[in-house]
């Protein structure tokens, strides 16, 4: 294949017809669920009471904001990192380079923020500011998968991802056609998936706390689990963010609407819904309930943790102590599969953790709305799908090994369930 000719690899997402309603389903969901949390019925299943104007979604200040916000990211990955990792072989041998220093980033950004609060930055004002600055992320995702689109046509084809070029420009708009695209060691995808969006998520949250302790004199408990659990998922994010190296996102996905509006938008401002709903919406919470969700969380976290350091451990050096007793099987690659651990109990355990998480990240909201349990139900379509996804890779990668590895393990997600 040159560069200019179209892949043939299966189209995603129901072709160039299901992706251009995703490219209006996905903002409209993000602006329907923003306006929901902070209306009385906070109804996840019907039509918002009113549409907001533009006045009231568009502002040059969120916009400032934005970018400001993007500009102290970027001054931070560019800091000096403790540690600079080697990404997977790409198509032509090479393999690149990335900066480990993500936990800093959030450090560091915390110190500033604790720094500004202290001499008066009203970070309680960021809730009311919600609306209009997810607008500015989503227009700016929009011009910037354009310009990545650009971009990639002047890429050479090794640097192509192997799904977004179809040949269909809205298609390959959304999946987006490079795969690394970097402006000198600067990598754009890399950058987006941990930095501004997920550090953001956190700040949002905290500013919601703050906000609720305004209000009503002090955060409710609720309030404090949702804020904790999801910084300690952050953290954990930017702590391990070598791992990310070899998810799916990184190694397979081109850099295009899906993941420019995913980092940027989709994660900060429907991520926090919880922590929206809480504000609007206070919710009593006891102090056994409390332990039990905590209890929860600490569950899903021991799986997730366990099973996504059993995996890059096993990839980064099969003979640590810590996997070498693991059994496995040979692929015609030259890898090998797990096949005993957390990988022998189903075929996604990092999965099962993730979405234990999730649970309980909303029921501190309690049970009386289904708005913030929409993460839970958003989240198990996303990795049903993700498995899907991986399998046929995997299938294609790894052909018979991957069928054994299938028959002996059989359950995908959930033991004896699915
Ligand atoms: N919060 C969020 O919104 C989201 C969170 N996530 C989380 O991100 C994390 C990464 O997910 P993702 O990138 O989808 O996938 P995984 O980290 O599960 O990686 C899948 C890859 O792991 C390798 N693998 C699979 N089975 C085995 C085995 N038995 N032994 C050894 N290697 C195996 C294969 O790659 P290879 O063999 O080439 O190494 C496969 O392609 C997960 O914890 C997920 O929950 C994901 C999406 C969204
Ligand atoms: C907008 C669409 C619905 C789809 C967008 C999907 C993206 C929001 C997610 C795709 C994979 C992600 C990952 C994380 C965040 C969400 C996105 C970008 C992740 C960074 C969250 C923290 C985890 O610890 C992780 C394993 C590092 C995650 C990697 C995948």
């Amino acid at each position: 294949m040159t560069s200019r000719e179209a892949s043939q690899a299966p189209l995603e997402f129901g072709g160039p017809l299901g992706v251009a309603a995703l490219l209006i389903l996905l903002p409209a969901t993000m602006f329907h669920l923003l306006l929901a949390a902070r209306s009385g019925p906070a109804r996840l299943l019907a039509l918002p009471a009113y549409l907001p104007g533009l006045e009231e979604l568009w502002s040059p200040w969120a916009l400032l904001l934005f970018f400001i916000w993007l500009g102290l990211q970027v001054a931070l990955y560019l800091l000096p990192a403790r540690k600079v990792a080697e990404g997977l072989e790409l198509k032509d041998k090479s393999r690149l380079r990335y900066p480990i220093n993500g936990f800093q980033a959030l450090v560091l950004t915390a110190l500033l923020m604790g720094l500004g609060v202290s001499v008066g930055l009203p970070l309680g004002a960021l809730p009311g500011m919600l609306l209009p600055l997810a607008f500015a992320t989503t227009l700016t995702s929009f011009i910037f998968s354009l310009l990545l689109y650009a971009k990639a046509l002047v890429a050479p084809a090794s640097a192509l991802a192997p799904g977004g070029n179809s040949g269909n420009s809205m298609y390959d708009f959304f999946l987006g056609r490079e795969l690394n695209p970097r402006l000198g060691s600067f990598d754009f995808k890399y950058f987006c998936e941990l930095r501004p969006g997920l550090i953001g998520w956190v700040f949002i949250n905290l500013a919601l706390l703050m906000q609720e302790a305004e209000l009503r004199g002090s955060p409710s408990l609720a309030m404090w689990l949702v804020n904790g659990f999801q910084l300690l998922y952050v953290g954990d994010a930017l702590w391990y963010e070598e791992s990310v190296l070899t998810t799916m996102d990184i190694i397979h996905d081109g850099f295009g609407f899906m993941l420019v509006f995913g980092d940027l938008a989709w994660v900060p401002f429907t991520y926090s819904l919880q922590a929206q709903f809480l504000l609007y919406h206070p919710q009593p919470l006891g102090l056994p309930m409390a332990l039990l969700i905590c209890l929860l969380k600490a569950i899903g976290y021991y799986i997730f943790r366990g099973a996504n350091s059993q995996k890059n451990t096993f990839r980064k050096n099969p003979s640590d102590p810590s996997v070498a007793g693991l059994e496995t099987i040979p692929t015609a690659t030259g890898r090998r599969l797990l096949v005993s651990g957390w990988w022998g109990m189903v075929r996604h355990p990092n999965y099962l953790g993730d979405l234990i998480m999730a649970l309980a990240w909303s029921l501190p909201c309690g049970l009386s709305h289904l708005l913030p349990y929409f993460y839970v139900l958003y989240f198990t379509a996303l990795l049903v799908h993700r498995e899907a996804r991986d399998e046929q890779q995997c299938l294609q990668k790894y052909g018979r090994a991957w069928q054994e590895y299938c028959k002996r393990v059989p359950y995908r997600i959930i033991p004896y369930v699915y």
